[in-house]
């Protein structure tokens, strides 16, 4: 699925985060926002994933425009976001039930067997999420949005917390999922993240840029980032 976004803008009280943002990401590719400490990265990937409403601008998926974000793109889209969507106090087990209740619960119950698998959660089932660690806890949350199959997923700052073996699955995880024709829009400033996308976009002082091919990250920085 194209996921495509026309003119977003959001304003926080009187600072003004996103003038201006455009950009696409194809199905079949994972596509990278880079942008300085602060820039709107979260914010974009809030606003896609129907988290946050934006003041102005549209969101088109397949070219058709979504009129009720926050409705719609919790159905396509699965977010990673920085911070843990899970309930401290709750085990895993019983954080990843209430995640599978959003949607069909049978057939989120049958995905998750697998995920569980594939994300090596299951030994910490019964732990409650606040004794997890930070990478495991995130393992976590990638499975809850992986749940519903979405055909999107946006993710900001992924491997963040992971160890180096996970750091490698995910990137695995992200060239199957987009090789089986699913679309990624990944916020990044991790050089082994950013090498899995086929289209990088800035965003500097509030509007998107499309960098061209064949920069050199030395030439990214000094052009979007410094
Ligand atoms: N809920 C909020 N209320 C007020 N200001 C906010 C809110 N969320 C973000 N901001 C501000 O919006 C700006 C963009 O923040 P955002 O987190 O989107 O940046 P980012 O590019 O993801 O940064 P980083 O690379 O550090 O993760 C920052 O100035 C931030 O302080």
């Amino acid at each position: 699925m194209e996921l495509e976004i026309r003119d977003i803008q959001k304003r926080y009280g009187k600072k003004q985060v996103l003038k201006k943002a455009g950009l696409t990401a194809g199905k079949g590719q994972c596509t990278g926002i880079i942008g300085a400490n602060g820039c709107g990265k979260s914010t974009l990937l809030r606003v896609l994933a129907g988290a946050e409403k934006a003041d102005g601008g549209g969101i088109f998926l397949d070219g058709r425009k979504i009129s009720n974000p926050s409705r719609e793109m919790a159905r396509y889209t699965g977010y990673i976001p920085q911070e843990s969507v899970l309930m401290p106090e709750l085990t895993v087990a019983d954080n990843l039930k209430l995640w599978a209740s959003f949607g069909d619960y049978r057939e989120n119950l049958k995905r998750l067997a697998d995920l569980s698998d594939q994300f090596r959660i299951k030994d910490f089932y019964k732990e409650r999420v606040k004794n997890l660690s930070g990478g495991m806890e995130k393992r976590v949350n990638i499975v809850c949005a992986l749940l519903h199959e979405p055909e999107i997923l946006l993710m900001d700052e992924p491997s963040a917390a992971l160890d180096l073996v996970f750091k490698q699955e995910l990137k695995m995880y992200i060239r199957d999922f987009i090789q089986k024709g699913g679309s990624i829009l990944l916020s990044s400033h991790d050089e082994g993240e950013l090498s899995l996308c086929q289209n990088l976009w800035a965003i500097k002082e509030g509007e998107t840029h499309k960098v061209p091919e064949g920069l050199s990250i030395e030439e990214i920085t000094s052009k979007y980032i410094a």
